[in-house]
């Protein structure tokens, strides 16, 4: 045996014990982009949502497991769910959980303010993250988007006026969500897709989603109409006793009863 050989024995003994204690990064079932899925067709990211800010408790003892395999039965474009825990009540482990149950993009919804979030989000199987463009700094915008960019994840970058529309488009994003809910007063309209939806840069291939306040599918269907894409309902779907039918009927699979 030379020396060559025996190092390298050594050398794969050692090894091979250090895998054995290294951390194992989970596996999830591979998910397509939410941006493929939105082109080919007009789709509903529905949202896992115990409690919020504004409503207070919503569903809090949902089992989000059963409810994420509901939404993914009824063909939803993506998931959502809610990781803040002080306003939300949503946690990690939701998201983790719905990342090991379904085959659909998984959206970590949250207020993302450092680069450990977006690494904690893609860990716990997430393949979307949400950046808020009012909560940021436009350097904190940027540098978290290409974070996010970098490792692979989809970006859904959220606005709710025309300038901050102008920052997203100016940043790439492709993913863009027009909140129809006021962040400051709570208040909700439509409108704000109707106006933003004037002034959208469809040709470059990016997708408006309509996000927030849809209470049944055809507030979804004017959305649609609007230009969006995409919708993102929460509320609606947690209450409902019949989300699958609420999502086919959005998307037009079934008739509205
Ligand atoms: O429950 P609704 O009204 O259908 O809204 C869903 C979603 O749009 C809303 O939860 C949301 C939109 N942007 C956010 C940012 C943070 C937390 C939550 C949100």
């Amino acid at each position: 045996m030379t020396i060559l050989d025996k190092i390298m024995e050594t050398k794969r003994q050692e090894i091979t014990a250090y895998e054995n204690s290294y951390p194992k990064t989970e596996r999830y079932p591979d998910k397509p982009k939410l941006l493929d899925t939105l082109r080919k067709s007009r789709g509903v990211i529905s949202e896992i949502k115990r409690a919020s800010p504004s409503k207070g408790a919503i569903r809090m003892e949902v089992d989000v497991v059963e409810q994420a395999l509901k939404y993914e039965g009824a063909g939803a474009a993506a998931i959502s769910v809610l990781t803040d825990e002080q306003y939300f009540k949503g946690s990690i482990d939701d998201l983790k959980k719905v990342a090991h149950a379904v085959s659909v993009p998984v959206l970590c919804k949250d207020f993302m303010v450092s680069e450990i979030q977006v690494e904690r989000a893609k860990a716990a199987g997430a393949t979307i993250i949400l950046l808020i463009v009012a909560a940021l700094e436009e350097e904190e915008l940027e540098r978290l988007f290409r974070y996010a960019d970098a490792l692979g994840m989809e970006i859904l970058v959220e606005v709710h006026d025309a300038a901050e529309l102008e920052k997203a488009v100016a940043l790439g994003a492709q993913l863009i969500g027009v909140n129809n809910r006021d962040l400051k007063t709570f208040k909700v309209s439509l409108e704000r897709t109707a106006e933003l939806a004037g002034k959208f840069p469809f040709d470059s291939g990016s997708v408006l989603i309509s996000e927030s306040g849809m209470n049944e599918a055809a507030d979804a269907h004017q959305a649609y109409e609007l230009g969006a894409q995409g919708v993102l309902v929460g509320e609606a779907l947690m209450r409902s006793e019949n989300p699958a039918g609420w999502i086919r009927q959005a998307t037009g699979q079934e008739a509205a009863r």
